[in-house]
This record gives structure tokens, C-alpha cells and sequence, in this order.
């Protein structure tokens, strides 16, 4: 693949005095719950951060239940999602790069507008490129994606792509819109999230959901895949995976070891489950992380004017 290079960055600034009546109630809810002040100081605040290596990211921080995350500008990407106990849901890997130099390894990544390999690169260019924020609030962000002379070069389409991300006291919401903005000609695209999500271990891990029964791909098995047949309702990680499981999109992931399950809540538009785990690649960090993709697979014929949606919702509860 290549990359766009980081463009300039946000123009967006903080807001001092939203951030001050945030922490004034931040300190209020500590307070109910027996915490003293000092806690309730220390806590961080949303707005746009740059990491160590200079990229950008965008911090939501609920006010009152202390749930965070944060939304990096290159690709769009969701790369961590903490509920209020401050558990993390979103993995992103030891050997990812975080310097813009290649596209995040890990997080709610963006595949599209092709999510296997076909005639453009490998999981398209959405994930390779900066998003622009167009709309922030503390628990809300909007980034959006247009063509430029880069992405015109692999792929001439009048698209354009909203990106959302809101934090809600006891869950994280993202909606993908892909609007064709032509005059005339339809498009085809695929697209899904290439969700890294933590685990303790993958031997605390189960996924559950509709499973039992379906077929799915292994991609794994021979040159071209392998059609096979699921037979578990809930299915342990250990082995490499790299399965695709049309019509299934209601996964739960359950850890024991954090005593927690995460609801995968694909309510719109996302139909299909990707599982893959680099089973054994120490490198990679495999055993703190599974990937469970909301997907599209067949791809979407959009018409001119039209739009389309993936709604996503991550929501976590006690097992
Ligand atoms: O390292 P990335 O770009 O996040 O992708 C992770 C993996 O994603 C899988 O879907 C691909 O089949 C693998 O080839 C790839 O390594």
C-alpha cells in the first residue's frame, strides 16, 4: 500500500470554559459515589491531543460516568474505548505505528471502499488517509473523508464518507455514512471495521452469538477458502482464524478474566462477522487481542444521491 501524507492539522480548539463545567461535574458524580476531589482533578479532558509521534487525536470523555475515547484524524480510527471503570475495549497492536508512516494495526479500522483483495489495495484507503473533523463536542466527533488526487488515482468516485463516534454514559456508538454525491453514475463498494478488541487472554475468551449452524468461509483452508460449517454457539480462539461468517452480527465477546462481556451491536448495515486472530505471533501481541469485524461483504451498489449506513454499537456489561 502507499499513504497520504498527514495533512495540516485540525483548526479545532478546545473549549476551556465546556471543559471546566465538565470537570466541576465529573467531580459532583465522584463525590456521590464517596471519591474526594483529588480524583476528580486528575481526571483528563476531551479535545484534540497529538501523541508522541505528532498524529492527532480527538479525546471524548463522558462527564459523568468517566467512560473515554479517542478517534485518531489518519484513518478515522477508533483506538480505544474505556468504560467508566476505565476497562478497555479496543486493542491496537505493540508493533502497530502510530507515526502515520502505515495505517493504524488496530482499532475500529476502516476497510473500504474494499474490504478483501480485488482491484485496488488491500482493505482500501480509508484507513490510509486523514479524516477531517468537521463537528466535535466532549462525548461527539464527526470526521469526514472526500476524494482527493490520491484517492482519485485508485479509485474515481463522487463519494463522500461521514465518520461519528458518540460516547454515551454506558456505551460507544459509530455510524459510517457513505453518500454518493454524482449526479449519475452509481458505485459499488464493500466496507467493514476491522475491530481489535482486548482480551486478557485468549483462553478467558468467548464469543457468543448466532453462530451454531452457519457456514462460513476459512479462509485459512487451501488456496481459495473453504466453505465449513460452525457447529458451536460459543467459539474459542486457539488457532490462527481468518473466518468470515456471512449473516452473522450479533457477537458477544465475554472475558473472564475481566469479569466483563462487550455487546457488538451492529445495528445497521453491518451484516457479515470477520474473526481473525494471528494465533502465536508474539509480535503482534495475540493473546490481548481478537479482531470481531462488522462487515459488509456483498458489496453495496449505490445510486447517485443515495446514501448508506453502518451503525455500530459497543456496549459493555458486567458477565
Ligand atoms: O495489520 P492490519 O493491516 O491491521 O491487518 C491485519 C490482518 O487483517 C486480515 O484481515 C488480513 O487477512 C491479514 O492479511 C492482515 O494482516
Amino acid at each position: 500500500f502507499h499513504i497520504q501524507a498527514p495533512s495540516k492539522p485540525s483548526s479545532l480548539v478546545l473549549n476551556a470554559s465546556r471543559a471546566a463545567k465538565k470537570k466541576v461535574s465529573r467531580a459532583k458524580w465522584l463525590e456521590k459515589r464517596g471519591f474526594s476531589d483529588a480524583v476528580a482533578t486528575t481526571s483528563s479532558e476531551s479535545g484534540i491531543i497529538k501523541n508522541d509521534e505528532g498524529l492527532e487525536f480527538v479525546k471524548l470523555v463522558h462527564p459523568e460516568s468517566g467512560a473515554s475515547a479517542e478517534v485518531y484524524l489518519f484513518g478515522g480510527v477508533v483506538t480505544s474505548y474505556k468504560d467508566g471503570d476505565g476497562t478497555e475495549f479496543i486493542a491496537v497492536r505493540p508493533d502497530a505505528k502510530m507515526d502515520g508512516s502505515k495505517p493504524i494495526s488496530g482499532g475500529l479500522s476502516h476497510c473500504w471502499p474494499q474490504f478483501g483483495p480485488g482491484e485496488i489495495q488491500q482493505h482500501g484507503f480509508a484507513r490510509n488517509v486523514m479524516w477531517e473533523v468537521t463537528e466535535s463536542t466532549d462525548t461527539t466527533v464527526t470526521m469526514q473523508m472526500k476524494p482527493s488526487d490520491y484517492t482519485k488515482e485508485m479509485w474515481d468516485k463522487e463519494f463522500l464518507c461521514n465518520f461519528s463516534v458518540s460516547l454515551e454514559a454506558g456505551e460507544l456508538k459509530t455510524v459510517m455514512n457513505v453518500k454518493n454525491e454524482g449526479a449519475e453514475e452509481s458505485f459499488d463498494f464493500q466496507a467493514a471495521l476491522h475491530s481489535y478488541f482486548t482480551t486478557s487472554s485468549l483462553e478467558n475468551l468467548e464469543i457468543t452469538g448466532s453462530f451454531e449452524g452457519k457456514e462460513f468461509l476459512n479462509k485459512l483452508v487451501g488456496d481459495e477458502g473453504e466453505m465449513q460449517t460452525e457447529d458451536r454457539s460459543a467459539i474459542k480462539i486457539s488457532e490462527e482464524y481468518d473466518r468470515v461468517y456471512k449473516g452473522v452480527n450479533d457477537p458477544v465477546l465475554k472475558d473472564s478474566g475481566t469479569g466483563k462481556a462487550l455487546n457488538i451491536l451492529n445495528q445497521a448495515g453491518w451484516e457479515d462477522t470477520v474473526l481473525w486472530s494471528p494465533y502465536g505471533n508474539e509480535a503482534m501481541g495475540f493473546d490481548n487481542f481478537v479482531c470481531v469485524e462488522s462487515v459488509k461483504f456483498d458489496p453495496v451498489t449505490l445510486d447517485a444521491g443515495k446514501s448508506w449506513e453502518g451503525v455500530l454499537v459497543l456496549k459493555p456489561e458486567a458477565l
